[in-house]
């Protein structure tokens, strides 16, 4: 979009002024009228985005909330707090799949029966995503024996993944969720992800309350801009909690 009101703003500044001829008017005229309806749709999509993520960070707060609450934390918004901060690093990435076709296992074996994988297994670093999609299957997650487990597309429904700073904040009580996308053959895998991160500079912690003799810490404390370093260091399907794990010894309650 922005490249299309480029492309015609650029035009009517190639315009030549001296060519003043009711011809170049009218050229002025159309392209003065296009770049207004580009900006017009323009500013249309960029309110509508705007609303969306104002709607799913309302959504994952409440979410967090409930958590707290169910957690038996004093303090509910401790968790929200984080991404309602003016600084919150959350972000909305829009993925596309396009048609792929199938792989086969081997060069015997027909059909071709297996999906290309378009987004690799791995967990999502921050607090919790809220996921939307067409109507076109392809997410997976992984339970704990290792399967995997298709996730019904339905563009009416959003799907929340647990991210690594949830299982770091409640000390492992939720677990972040392994998951990854396939392509389908035929049709385009359209998804909206919004991860709700904290500010960089935020400190991981667990709430006082869910530590104790019986459950100590299991992570260090940590920002989220040292997280996400770690995390650029690695691989996508890599582990980057294991790297901020308490060793045994330094376990305190
Ligand atoms: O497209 C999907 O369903 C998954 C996308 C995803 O896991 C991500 O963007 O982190
Ligand atoms: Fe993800």
């Amino acid at each position: 979009m922005k490249n299309k009101i480029n492309f015609i703003s650029t035009k009517l500044s190639n315009l030549n002024p001296q060519n003043n001829t009711h011809q170049s008017n009218l050229k002025r005229q159309y392209c003065t009228h296009q770049l207004e309806k580009a900006k017009e749709k323009q500013s249309t999509s960029s309110s509508a985005v705007s609303a969306y993520i104002e709607a799913v960070r309302e959504l994952a707060c409440e979410l967090l909330d409930l958590l707290a609450e169910g957690l038996w934390v004093p303090d509910r918004s401790v968790f929200s707090r984080l991404i309602r901060d003016v600084d919150s690093d959350s972000i909305i990435r829009l993925n596309h799949y396009p048609p792929m076709p199938m792989l086969c296992q081997d060069k015997d074996s027909s059909p071709c029966n297996q999906n290309k994988v378009g987004f690799g297994e791995h967990s999502d670093p921050q607090i919790l995503t809220i996921l939307r999609s067409n109507d076109v299957g392809g997410l997976q997650i992984s339970l704990n024996d290792g399967a995997w487990v298709p996730v019904t597309p339905d563009p009416a429904t959003f799907c929340v993944n647990v991210g690594d700073l949830l299982q770091a904040m409640t000390n492992g009580r939720f677990v972040s969720v392994r998951h990854k996308a396939l392509t389908n053959s035929s049709k385009s895998r359209l998804s909206m992800a919004y991860f709700a991160a904290p500010p960089p500079d935020a400190r991981i912690t667990v709430p006082p309350e869910m530590i104790s003799p019986n459950k100590p810490a299991l992570y260090k404390p940590f920002t989220w801009g040292e997280f996400k370093k770690a995390a650029f260091a690695l691989r996508l399907g890599d582990s980057r909690l294991g790297l901020f794990r308490m060793e045994c010894d330094e376990q305190v309650a």
